[in-house]
């Protein structure tokens, strides 16, 4: 074992909330972090339905049933496969969630409208801070758009967004759609990570709005009929230096602040 590695190994077998979900058999640490979001804001109910956007492994769902009790409904997207979870009323679909065509899934498995969207989706995490910021707003603005789309009025919202230039821009575009606006980095998220929570509280039911003057809609490369993002950032099998046209706009748009 290497010295990263064995570093990462300790890391590990001090973390608190590693070790708490490994006790109670949750699937991943993150699981705390959905309990700790809602303590704070009240997202999710019983009975409630709920849809998870990235939802792998599925610490999320196992939260989300935990709350919403035998009587609510979840479904996880996710392109990783999912462990079946012991629970008829928890579903996972693998596939991409910014394809239309596996949101419809999502939609015609859900008994009514969900109650809630979650999404804690990452990229893949390249390290580079432009690239990393830029494709976790193009994710995240799908997870909005879909959101808007699917929502019942009056529902409620949680996306991670990692930090970058555009943070701000995202929470005033989130603040469009819904009542109130929130930004959270609840305990269980380490401190050295970039993530940070975007709370949208109640859906006012208006459609997402392609033509806004918000400069994250501008960013955007989506296929106008079906929303869908087509951005070469997203594209799995991209390399470091391949900028997206999201990255690249991003990067114009700081050097012409600088
Ligand atoms: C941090 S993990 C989610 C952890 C989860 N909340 C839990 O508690 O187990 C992020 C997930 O986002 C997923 N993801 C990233 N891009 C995605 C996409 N376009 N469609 C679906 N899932 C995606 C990844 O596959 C990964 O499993």
């Amino acid at each position: 074992m290497g010295k990263k590695d064995k570093r990462w190994v300790l890391q590990r077998k001090n973390d608190h909330y590693y070790n708490l979900a490994k006790k109670r058999n949750y699937r991943s640490r993150a699981t705390y972090k959905l309990f700790q979001l809602n303590e704070k804001f009240n997202l999710i109910k019983e009975r409630n339905v709920v849809v998870d956007l990235g939802c792998a492994p599925g610490g999320w769902l196992q939260a989300a049933r935990d709350i919403v009790g035998d009587k609510g409904f979840i479904v996880g997207i996710d392109l990783q496969t999912v462990k079946p979870l012991p629970y008829e009323n928890v579903i996972a679909i693998k596939g991409d969630m910014t394809k239309e065509e596996i949101l419809k899934q999502a939609r015609d498995l859900l008994p009514e409208k969900p109650d809630v969207i979650i999404c804690d989706a990452s990229p893949n995490i390249s390290g580079v801070w432009d690239v990393d910021h830029a494709r976790s707003l193009e994710l995240t603005t799908m997870a909005l758009m879909t959101a808007t789309k699917m929502l019942k009025k009056g529902g409620n919202f949680v996306v991670k967004v990692f930090q970058g230039d555009l943070f701000e821009k995202y929470v005033q575009l989130v603040s469009e759609y819904f009542d109130k606006a929130f930004t959270t980095k609840p305990r269980a998220s380490r401190d050295e990570s970039a993530e940070v929570y975007v709370i949208g509280k109640r859906f006012n039911g208006r459609k997402f709005d392609m033509n806004s003057k918000s400069p994250i809609v501008k960013l955007l490369d989506t296929n106008p009929k079906e929303n869908e993002i087509t951005s070469p950032s997203l594209r799995k099998d991209i390399s470091k230096e391949d900028s997206g046209l999201m990255i690249k706009r991003i990067k114009e748009m700081r050097s012409k602040k600088e």
